[in-house]
């Protein structure tokens, strides 16, 4: 399972990046504090990261570098807004993606990653330099709602199954969540998940996308199958819920 490891100056980068293998494929995550989509693509990052395991030699490096205090490095991979993500292997730069979108990062990920026993999708990502999903500058609120909606399209498709929740898998902070993160590990499903309580736009923003107003929330393949209940029914009604 790898972590996300913050780069905190230019000898640590460099440091970092000579002592890679040639063949590991390195991650780079280039976010600033002030901005709220870099907390969530900080989530949606280590949700992939856990997804990939340490190996030796390592397939895979995972770091995030704060854009604005590491200027150097940012101006190097002509960093112009957050987030921003940068695939390097061997010194090369094989794809960026501007903006928040996790679905674009996670297909450019999986295209050049492999994951023990996952398949990989061949060639299934281009390159995404447009300026979608970036941070909002004005404060048009209809403006706003719209790249919300949109980062939040991108969000419940972020893994086949997705769980928004309260805390994390290891540390539910809600007893509902709780419940639901025990039924999906009885049940040997694998999945991804958001911490709503890291972000708050998400945590509001979400009821209303999803027309659902509490959490936990379970997604399915981009749709939302419901809360603690009706998940449970669901599963009184067909205890093969989840192998369909
Ligand atoms: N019966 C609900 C229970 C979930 C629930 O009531 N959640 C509350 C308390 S944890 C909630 O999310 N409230 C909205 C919020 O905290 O933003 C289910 O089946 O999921």
């Amino acid at each position: 399972m790898s972590t996300i490891r913050e780069i905190t100056s230019l000898p640590n980068w460099e440091h970092h990046v000579t002592s890679l293998p040639p063949s590991t494929l390195l991650v780079v995550s280039f976010h600033a504090p002030w901005a709220a989509p870099c907390a969530q693509m900080a989530t949606v990052l280590s949700t992939l990261a856990s997804e990939y395991p340490v190996t030796e030699p390592p397939s895979t490096s995972w770091v995030s570098i704060n854009a604005e205090d590491l200027s150097d490095i940012s101006e190097t991979y002509n960093v112009t807004a957050v987030p921003f993500l940068v695939l390097i292997r061997n010194g090369q730069v094989l794809e960026t993606v501007s903006g928040s979108s996790a679905v674009k990062v996670r297909n450019a990920i999986e295209a050049h990653a492999a994951k023990v026993g996952a398949p990989v999708l061949n060639g299934a990502a281009t390159a995404t330099d447009g300026h979608e999903g970036e941070v909002a500058t004005e404060e048009d609120p209809e403006k706003k709602k719209e790249e919300l909606f949109k980062r939040l399209g991108d969000l419940v498709k972020a893994a086949p199954v997705m769980l928004f929740m309260k805390g994390t898998p290891s540390e539910p902070k809600c007893g509902f969540s709780r419940q639901l993160v025990a039924i999906l590990r009885e049940n040997a499903v694998k999945y991804g998940f958001f911490n709503i309580l890291a972000d708050d736009e998400v945590r509001q923003g979400l009821k209303e996308f999803a027309d659902w107003p509490t959490y936990p929330q379970l997604w399915v393949d981009g749709k939302l199958v419901g809360g603690l209940d009706i998940v449970k029914e669901e599963l009184s009604n067909d205890a093969d819920f989840f192998k369909a």
